[in-house]
């Protein structure tokens, strides 16, 4: 299946380097450790890092016969290099404050040493840094891929933060930690080549050369140390080290080194001899250790640690994505060539799930003695025995082709049919985004615009892989054909963790053949209305959803029962205190807005349910419109204790059957056209649930008032998100 050059890339670089990032970020976690355990360790001194030098120099003078150097190290800690009165040479942890002995300066833990040579050069000394060096430099290459790859899925770099569609574990979470831990991972990946190219002695010279000046190098007038300006002018917290002078000649003096500079103090003076910033190269050395290493700064260790761990989540959660990926996109052997095939099923997919249906598709029409062929859209080719032609299509981007159809177009034009061909299109696509299935609209009105091409159907849109869509497809397309085609259910999925619900109550079915459900989990479930109620039941573990209503805690499902329908027969037939299982999938696009806004409720017939739920929980509705269509009067009346009118700004309903003009609820739009063109003016929000078909009038009629009242397409306000649908 061909994949993005952007996806290939950062697949390829993860795979070649996987074993190395299997080890630097092991490695990695352990030591992120050391900067937590070295600061629990510490001999730093509360308060004493704001301590001048000149008050320390003078405190040690007192208690240590003579001092060789001091350092500060990454946890504040003061080391120093002294003779003792006794006579003796210590390097030792001292209290700057008081100049008392704390301790002996303690070895690096062993295992913190075998984890430091492995992360630096896998003990391979040299040709081991070198790997380090480059494996951080593809670490590096596969976060700006994987920024790239994310930008291309949220479609602009405003976008970047937005929501992400959950489709599974392993793809929610690579993005969303992709996302969340991108600056760290860049950071220890490009620290990581720089401290392996200032290793290998490639970067431009550090090293500082001083000009000592010779007017300030006599030794008069004599100061005391304590008094030295420059020393009482400089904390220890702003210094790294200090060399004492080596004897009294003026030839030796004090070597300061500072965060940012070196200074070179005459010893008798206190005269600054010369004082030089250290150069870019430098200071870049040093920030990359601290920020490689997370020394003296526990917070920052912490996340380095969790970033360690995160790359080992995203080897894992990459390969899962990758091995789904590959597994959907596996396309079956056609059982024909493509010059002897009657049937020519043309695929366009970027995740694989088209895959899925096309070719389910495929095998039943080779089950009942077809000749098919089945390729990828960017395969378009010509085809000497095709009489009909099928093309599943999903879209990316803003309507784009996912990235095996980009050459479709361009293909199409330049090769000549050989027969007339009777084509199909079905678009995959996704309602949360703006330009639903509009690739597959292009392709089939590229295919329309040929002579020697033929529809046989309108395209066809599948929402969210809705199976039941497809089979409905299916359906439609064979009798079309006079073909009866036995679909084969797809692979069983995994068994997703069910909880049970039990019913607490529920109401006849009325004339309408429709009921309600009232359902209850002992467990704590965070739902909304708007939400997904998954069932699959046992006959044909087919999933169904049903919108949900929130209802006091409790699940409100509004059923109609159809005469050959599994599930409606099913759930007509529980009674109060029966159990099922399902679970409540999030469908976030089909919430209550957060925002208080004008809000237009339309649906017909059980649609209803999820608006039940929101004029339930939403306590002020002031600025809420609910349409409804149903078939009469009575067909409200299972509804009507969920209705507070006295809430709502207003209610419409529309009956079908109670009068001899049928109204249906895109009447009732029609007839309230301000309200609407005021509503989508003002960014009011337009939720619509129930049937396909009432979906599709709706829509007619909201377009139709767009223009008319606001010289705009509705298209405008469905980019803007101000459409939610919700629509079986
Ligand atoms: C990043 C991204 C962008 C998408 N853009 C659109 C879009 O513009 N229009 C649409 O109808 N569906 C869009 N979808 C939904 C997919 O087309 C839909 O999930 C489809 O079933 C995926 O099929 P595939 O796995 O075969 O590629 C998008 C999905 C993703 C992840």
């Amino acid at each position: 299946m061909t994949i993005s050059i952007w996806r290939y890339s950062h697949l390829l670089l993860a795979i070649s380097s996987s074993l190395f990032l299997l080890i630097a970020s092991v490695t990695g976690i352990v030591l992120a450790f050391e900067p937590i355990s070295d600061s629990i360790k510490s001999f730093h001194i509360k308060g004493s890092n704001d301590l001048s030098v000149a008050e320390t120099i003078h405190t040690l003078q007192h208690h240590y016969d003579e001092i060789i150097s001091f350092e500060i190290d990454s946890n504040n800690a003061m080391i120093a290099s002294v003779i003792t009165k006794e006579g003796n040479s210590e390097t030792i942890y001292v209290d700057p404050t008081n100049g008392g002995k704390l301790g002996k300066p303690i070895e690096k833990a062993t295992v913190f040493k075998f984890a430091t040579n492995l992360h630096r050069s896998l003990f391979l000394k040299s040709t081991g840094r070198f790997f380090v060096g480059f494996v951080s430099f593809i670490l590096f290459i596969i976060a700006i891929t994987g920024v790239l790859l994310i930008l291309k899925r949220q479609r602009s770099i405003k976008r970047f933060f937005f929501k992400i569609e959950k489709e599974y574990f392993a793809q929610f979470y690579h993005i969303i930690l992709g996302r969340l831990l991108l600056i760290p991972i860049l950071l220890i990946a490009v620290t990581g080549v720089y401290l392996s190219l200032e290793k290998f002695s490639l970067l431009p010279k550090s090293t500082i050369s001083h000009q000592v000046s010779i007017e300030n190098s006599g030794s008069t007038p004599k100061i005391a140390i304590k008094d030295f300006d420059i020393f009482k002018t400089i904390t220890l917290k702003n210094v790294k080290a200090i060399e004492f002078p080596f004897s009294d000649s003026v030839e030796d003096y004090f070597l300061i080194k500072l965060s940012d500079r070196e200074l070179i103090v005459n010893q008798f003076t206190g005269a600054i001899i010369s004082e030089e910033l250290y150069p870019f190269v430098t200071l870049a050395s040093q920030w990359s250790m601290v920020l490689h290493t997370g020394k003296g700064n526990i917070l920052w260790s912490t996340i380095l640690l969790i970033a360690s761990c995160s790359i080992l989540f995203f080897m894992y959660s990459g390969f899962t994505m990758t091995i789904k990926r590959h597994k959907k996109s596996k396309l079956r052997h056609s059982n024909h060539n493509k010059d002897e095939s009657e049937y020519i099923i043309l695929v366009g997919s970027e995740t694989g799930n088209t895959f899925t249906f096309a070719t389910l598709f495929a095998n039943a029409l080779a089950a009942i003695g077809k000749t098919v062929f089945i390729s990828e859209l960017n395969n378009y080719s010509s085809y000497r025995q095709a009489r009909h032609l099928i093309i599943f299509t999903s879209t990316y981007g803003e309507g784009e082709p996912p990235t095996n159809a980009k050459k479709f177009e361009q293909k199409f034009k330049a090769i000549q049919p050989i027969n007339s061909i009777q084509f199909s299109v079905v678009g995959l696509g996704s309602l949360a985004y703006p330009d639903f299935c509009k690739y597959a609209l292009d392709v089939n009105h590229t295919l329309a615009s040929h002579p020697l091409f033929t529809s046989v159907l309108e395209p066809y849109k599948i929402n969210n892989q809705s199976f039941e869509a497809f089979k409905d497809w299916v359906s439609i397309w064979s009798s079309t054909l006079k073909i009866s085609l036995h679909i084969k259910q797809p692979q069983k999925k995994k068994k997703r963790k069910n909880n049970v619900f039990t019913i607490i109550e529920r109401t006849p079915i009325n004339e309408d053949d429709t009921f309600l459900l009232r359902l209850r989990t002992k467990r704590t479930i965070d739902f909304q209305s708007g939400d997904l109620f998954s069932f699959s039941p046992k006959e044909d573990e087919i999933e169904r959803l049903y919108s949900i209503g929130k209802v006091n805690g409790d699940i409100l499902l509004s059923i109609k029962k159809h005469e050959l329908g599994i599930c409606s027969n099913y759930f007509s037939k529980l009674q109060k205190g029966d159990t099922i299982k399902a679970f409540i999938k999030q469908n976030s696009t089909f919430h209550f807005p957060n925002i208080r806004k004008e809000v237009i409720m339309i649906a017909n017939g059980t649609g209803i349910a999820p608006f039940l739920g929101m004029i339930a929980s939403e306590k002020n509705m002031s600025n809420t419109h609910l349409f409804w269509g149903g078939r009469t009067r009575v067909s409200l009346e299972i509804y009507n204790d969920f209705i507070k009118k006295e809430q709502l700004s207003s209610f419409h309903t529309a009956y079908s059957q109670t009068q001899k003009d049928k109204i249906y609820v895109q009447d009732l739009i029609t007839k309230e056209a301000n309200l609407i063109s005021n509503a989508l003016k003002n960014n009011g929000i337009i939720m619509i649930c129930g049937s396909i078909g009432m979906q599709k009038e709706v829509l007619h009629v909201l377009e139709t008032i767009s223009r008319k009242n606001l010289n705009l397409p509705l298209s405008i306000f469905e980019k803007k998100n101000q459409i939610k649908i919700d629509c079986y």
